[in-house]
């Protein structure tokens, strides 16, 4: 990439040589900011993508390798790469776990910013397979940290993101704020705190521009269908169509500071626009428990969310984060950084979708395509 990058720039120089030299800046390409970001087919890398895709970024994103493609968030801003002059998104195969894969792009492709965006994210499933999550979630960071690191020091300058979460402040009571101490209360969280001191300590060991994003929970029609709230959407739109009735949840009482996830990547991208690095709280600063999101999302299509939800004890955790509720002032004043879709239009926004999801799904039912059953 640098290579055929410094390859244009010199052929654009000798073809200018007549002209008077303070002409020639202006014909020389300036070569494209290059991101490189892990976790590129989730929900954050997708919204990430388009960010800097708007921005002039050239992206590459790391994915794991799978029988089946995990691509269809970013089908939309794919460009055959044979394309050359107009793919600015490329992937490339690598995993968090194999630290060769990282530090093999990372020197390819010379990136000005790294964003760590992948994980085993989902806080239950971090119960059953404890080892994975840690080894992907914690030590996966550090060995990207190793990476960059190893390639700035050969005078490369790279900022780095780490994705961080409201999952690490655990029972600390809200609101949480930078100052407030972490209390994880799942493998998950305690790896992302891991993740997060490992970040803190790379700048300070190493003067390596590292940032903390600690974003509370965003989300969005991309969102994973195993996630409370896009559960909840998915059914309240199979429900209105005639596909479902019931919907088992959990623990209704917990109390989550829900923003959207396409305000939250500016933020990130802004953290590595400073001047000095440094962590950062994301948050709405407005909290909502599962039962006033449940009457949200239900009341909004004149359902009433008891008719329907089931409790089942298979959704409770060993433990629970009882409440979150971000301070963001920091992030609000050092960045300028608001989020600027409310609880209620991101409700809206997530319901609307997914009963056009569903309504399609209909369509195949219908035709005998497959089965009603098959609940997300
Ligand atoms: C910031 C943070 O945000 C996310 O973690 P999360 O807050 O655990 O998100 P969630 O949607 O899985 O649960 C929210 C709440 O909802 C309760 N709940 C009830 N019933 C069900 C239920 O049936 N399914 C699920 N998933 N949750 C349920 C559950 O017990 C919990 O109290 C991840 O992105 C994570 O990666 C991250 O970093």
């Amino acid at each position: 990439m640098a290579s055929s990058d410094s390859a244009s720039a010199a052929g654009s120089e000798s073809n200018n040589g007549p002209l008077a030299p303070s002409s020639i800046p202006a014909a020389v390409p300036e070569r494209r900011k290059v991101a490189l970001i892990t976790g590129i087919t989730g929900q954050d890398g997708s919204y990430l993508t388009e960010f800097l895709l708007g921005k002039g970024y050239e992206v590459h994103g790391l994915i794991r390798r799978s029988s089946n493609f995990n691509t269809a968030r970013l089908d939309h801003l794919y460009v055959d790469p044979h394309n050359s002059s107009k793919a600015r998104m490329k992937l490339h195969y690598a995993d968090l776990s194999d630290a060769s894969s990282l530090r093999r792009w990372v020197d390819v492709l010379l990136p000005d910013e790294v964003y760590n965006l992948a994980a085993q994210s989902h806080v239950a499933v971090s119960f059953e397979i404890p080892d994975y999550t840690a080894d992907v979630v914690a030590t996966g960071a550090l060995r990207l940290l190793e990476a960059v690191r190893s390639t700035s020091s050969s005078g490369k300058p790279i900022r780095y993101y780490q994705a961080g979460s409201s999952e690490m402040f655990g029972s600390t009571p809200p609101p949480q704020s930078e100052s407030s101490p972490f209390h994880p209360r799942s493998p998950y969280a305690a790896a992302k705190v891991a993740a997060h001191w490992y970040t803190v300590n790379y700048r300070e060991a190493y003067g390596l521009f590292a940032c903390n994003g600690i974003l509370f929970n965003h989300e969005s029609p991309r969102r994973g269908e195993n996630f409370v709230t896009r559960k909840i959407t998915r059914a309240v739109g199979r429900i209105r169509v005639g596909l479902q009735t019931k919907l088992f949840l959990g623990n209704l009482s917990a109390a989550r500071d829900w923003g959207f996830a396409g305000d939250y990547v500016e933020a990130m991208w802004l953290m590595l626009q400073q001047d000095e690095p440094g962590d950062y709280v994301v948050a709405t600063e407005e909290s909502h428990t599962v039962q006033e999101f449940l009457e949200a999302a239900f009341g909004y299509v004149g359902l009433d969310w008891k008719d329907h939800v089931v409790i089942d004890k298979r959704y409770f955790r060993p433990a629970e984060v009882d409440s979150l509720k971000g301070d963001s002032s920091k992030a609000r004043k050092v960045l300028g950084w608001k989020p600027k879709v409310g609880f209620q239009e991101l409700v809206k926004m997530m319901v609307d979708q997914d009963i056009e999801l569903a309504k399609r799904e209909k369509v195949l039912v219908d035709a005998g395509y497959i089965d009603s059953q098959q609940q997300p």
